[in-house]
């Protein structure tokens, strides 16, 4: 084995939160070894946020092209794959080359290590035979990955999760998709506009169930897809095609079948024991400057704090300043923005109704629906969506809201302020909001409270 290396920093996991890390503290000046064993950059660009988002930029166009009857006269549309295919080869993941986030790392003066780290010690790592000494930071970054439920006969079958999903060249005619949350919903409207006959298995009550029950009744009447809810698969077979055999005796059969039932941090064989943590731990926990050790920071999928990219950069910058002794504001999650991009788009921000109930006494709801406003009445076709606001009316001020609707995840932004903010209920209710726009529906939901 070759001597350990002593360095200032070792970033384990060079996705989102890793690479954001690992480069701002090589850029101010410490000796940075960034470890990925896969590409850099993560999960997001390869597959997840960028590709699947350009999947519903596609979807989206031959929906918004369907509505022109009635309209604006008429259209053909016949979808094809293919661009979307050669858009996501070729502009989204360099054909998943990960060459440039290298660069952008080592050009920060960082030292890049392909290759599996575990942890050997307090500040210590090893990759392959190099052990390296971190007399700085540890962070650890290693994000997630798909949950595979425990179902009869599904190991062993060539089943898709996101991975498989997203590399697609050619769609399947038919798809079954095991869970309806963010992933399963997105992925079945685009496939569904794509002429796949999709069908959700969800086994909660209703999908997007983490939501509002209003997201998920504009979700379940959009998607395109047969939806059974309150089921849960209890037997796969493969047999060319797919059949999943249900808890209620019935079953489904599809070309190909779609894992989308959650995701669990990467942690297991890392070596956490051997700085002292759990390692059978589903989440590193962390204070509030994502300190989860003596010199041991966690950013990103394996707080669970929310496991969207916004986050990973959200905690990296606060472990960053850490680091480097910088202060500033710590980890603050009332205002935890999210947007799951079917079309519409649900914007949320902060608790539920529900949520809220449970935990404060004095809680009122304003709601619209988006085609009782002007904009969404001049809208038309596609105008389905709402806008809700939860208060808490003790202290004045919103702890919740979402958006549905056609600019869903943008309109959540003026609310995602309003909450993080603590802006008065009064004071929103006499700003002006511009006429006819979708946000404007936000005063409507205010003047409901
Ligand atoms: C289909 C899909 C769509 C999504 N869409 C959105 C979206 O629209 N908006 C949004 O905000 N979020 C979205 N997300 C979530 C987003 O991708 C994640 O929240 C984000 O990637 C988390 O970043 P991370 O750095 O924590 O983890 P990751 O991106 O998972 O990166 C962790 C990295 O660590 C590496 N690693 C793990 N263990 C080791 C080890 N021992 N040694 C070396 N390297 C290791 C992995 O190879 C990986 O590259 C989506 C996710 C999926 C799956
Ligand atoms: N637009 C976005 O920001 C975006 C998009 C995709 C993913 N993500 C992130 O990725 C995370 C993971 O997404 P996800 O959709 O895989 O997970 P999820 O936890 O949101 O949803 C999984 C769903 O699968 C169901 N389920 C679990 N086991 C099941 C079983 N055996 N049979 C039937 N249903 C089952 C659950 O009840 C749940 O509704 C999201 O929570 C989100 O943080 C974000």
């Amino acid at each position: 084995m070759d001597d350990v290396r002593n360095v200032d920093v070792v970033v384990i996991g060079l996705g989102v939160g890793g690479e954001e890390a690992a480069g701002r503290l090589a850029a101010a000046g410490l000796d940075v070894i960034g470890v990925e064993h896969n590409l850099v950059g993560g999960e997001c660009p390869y597959w997840g946020c960028i590709p699947t988002k350009m999947m519903v930029r596609a979807g989206s166009a031959l929906a918004e092209a369907r509505r022109i009857p009635g309209l604006a006269g008429a259209a053909t549309v016949e979808p094809d794959w293919a661009p979307v295919a050669r858009r996501i080869r070729e502009q989204a993941t360099d054909d998943w080359n990960d060459k440039v986030a290298v660069d952008r790392f080592t050009s920060k003066g960082g030292t890049f290590v392909r290759g599996r780290a575990t942890i050997t010690g307090p500040g210590r790592v090893k990759v392959g035979e190099q052990e390296y000494a971190a007399s700085r930071a540890l962070v650890v970054a290693t994000g997630t990955v798909a949950v595979i439920p425990p179902i009869d006969g599904l190991a062993g079958t060539p089943y898709w999760t996101n991975r498989e999903a997203v590399e697609a060249t050619t769609l399947p005619e038919s798809l079954v998709i095991l869970g309806g949350g963010a992933i399963g919903c997105e992925f079945a409207q685009v496939f569904a506009r794509f002429g796949v006959q999709v069908t959700i298995i969800e086994g909660s009550d209703r999908i997007l169930a983490m939501e509002e029950p209003e997201s998920s009744e504009v979700a379940a009447s959009v998607i395109g897809a047969t939806i059974r809810t309150g089921v849960r698969a209890t037997n796969v077979s493969h047999d060319g095609g797919f059949t999943v055999q249900l808890s209620d005796g019935s079953s489904v059969s599809g070309e190909k079948l779609l894992v989308a039932t959650g995701r669990a941090a990467r942690l297991g064989d890392l070596g956490l024991d051997r700085i002292g943590l759990d390692p059978t731990t589903r989440f590193l926990t962390t204070d509030d400057r994502m300190r989860a050790a003596d010199r041991v920071w966690a950013v990103g999928d394996v707080t669970g704090n929310g496991a969207f990219t916004h986050m990973a950069m959200y905690e990296a910058d606060i472990a960053v300043r850490d680091i480097l002794g910088q202060g500033g504001p710590g980890a603050d999650y009332r205002a935890r923005p999210r947007v799951t991009f079917i079309d519409p788009e649900i914007g949320a921000v902060g608790l539920t109704a529900a949520q809220a109930r449970s935990s404060l006494t004095n809680v009122r709801v304003g709601h619209v629906p988006l085609g009782h406003t002007s904009r969404g009445f001049v809208h038309g076709p596609g105008n389905e969506g709402f806008i809700k606001v939860v208060a808490d009316m003790d202290r004045g001020v919103l702890v919740g809201a979402t958006t549905a609707g056609p600019a869903g995840g943008e309109m959540i932004g003026a609310l995602a302020v309003a909450v993080h903010a603590e802006v008065p209920i009064t004071t929103l209710q006499s700003q002006i909001w511009a006429y006819p726009t979708f946000h404007r529906g936000i005063g409507d939901a205010l003047k409901a409270l």
